[in-house]
């Protein structure tokens, strides 16, 4: 059935698993785009350019957002972080669901603009304090004070969990990938969403 691609937002504190299931999601039905942010932050080890990022400098990024190529740009943790608006714009007309991992400013922006009746947001929530901390130094790709600062933003994160349509607690990751699943499939169902539903029905009823 024709339909408008869906802007599927996660957003959570750093560290309780966005780009993990994400990865799965995209597994799962690899006709899901995933948003390639621009950031001012530097690469992590074995993070590609183009597929995990834009890396660019502080310049380059407010050119690009001044000339409104960014859907939407957030200071986040000292860096910049922002969405391009040219490859979201292709996949929606295309009728492909695209994949945001942003924080709870980009989740807002995206909301309030003109593509803003097409998002599902989705908060990430940790099951504990200390399990987001032991899964940060876990993960084993910042140092220990760059972990610290995400940790002491954690609450300012998780205090705009209820702008969100969906919240997960990602406990098992299982289940929370099977509810990630869950929630992707029945928006795609939703019958404003569906096209061609009017003139299948039509047919349906005159066969
Ligand atoms: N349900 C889970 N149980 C145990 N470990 C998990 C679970 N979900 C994710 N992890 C692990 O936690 C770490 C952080 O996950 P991930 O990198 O996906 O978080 P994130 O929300 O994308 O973080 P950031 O915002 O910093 O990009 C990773 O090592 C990942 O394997
Ligand atoms: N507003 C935006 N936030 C973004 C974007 N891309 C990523 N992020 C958020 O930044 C933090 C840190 O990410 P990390 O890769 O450095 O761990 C995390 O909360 C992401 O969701 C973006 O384009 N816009």
């Amino acid at each position: 059935m024709d339909r408008t691609g869906l802007l599927i937002i996660l957003s959570s504190p750093s560290g309780a698993g966005k780009t993990t299931l994400a990865r799965r999601l995209i597994d799962w039905d690899p006709t899901l785009a995933f948003s390639v942010s621009a950031t001012t932050r530097p690469p992590r080890p074995g993070e590609v350019h183009g597929r995990h990022y834009h890396f660019t400098t502080r310049e380059d990024f407010a050119q690009q957002a001044g000339d409104a190529q960014m859907l939407e740009h957030a200071e986040v943790f000292g860096n910049l972080y922002g969405t391009p608006r040219a490859p979201v714009e292709a996949a929606m007309q295309a009728g492909r669901d695209t994949l945001f991992d942003v924080d709870w400013q980009g989740g807002q922006q995206i909301r309030a603009s003109a593509l803003g009746g097409h998002v599902v947001s989705i908060f990430i929530l940790p099951p504990s304090l200390a399990e987001l901390e032991r899964r940060l130094i876990s993960r084993r790709q910042d140092a220990p004070q760059v972990i610290a600062a995400r940790m002491s933003k954690s609450r300012d994160e998780i205090s705009h969990w209820a702008e969100y349509d969906y919240v997960l607690i990602n406990d098992d990751l299982d289940t929370s990938f099977q509810q990630l699943v869950a929630i992707l499939t029945a928006e795609r169902l939703r019958r404003e969403r569906q096209k061609g539903l009017g003139t299948f029905v039509k047919a349906l009823m005159e066969g």
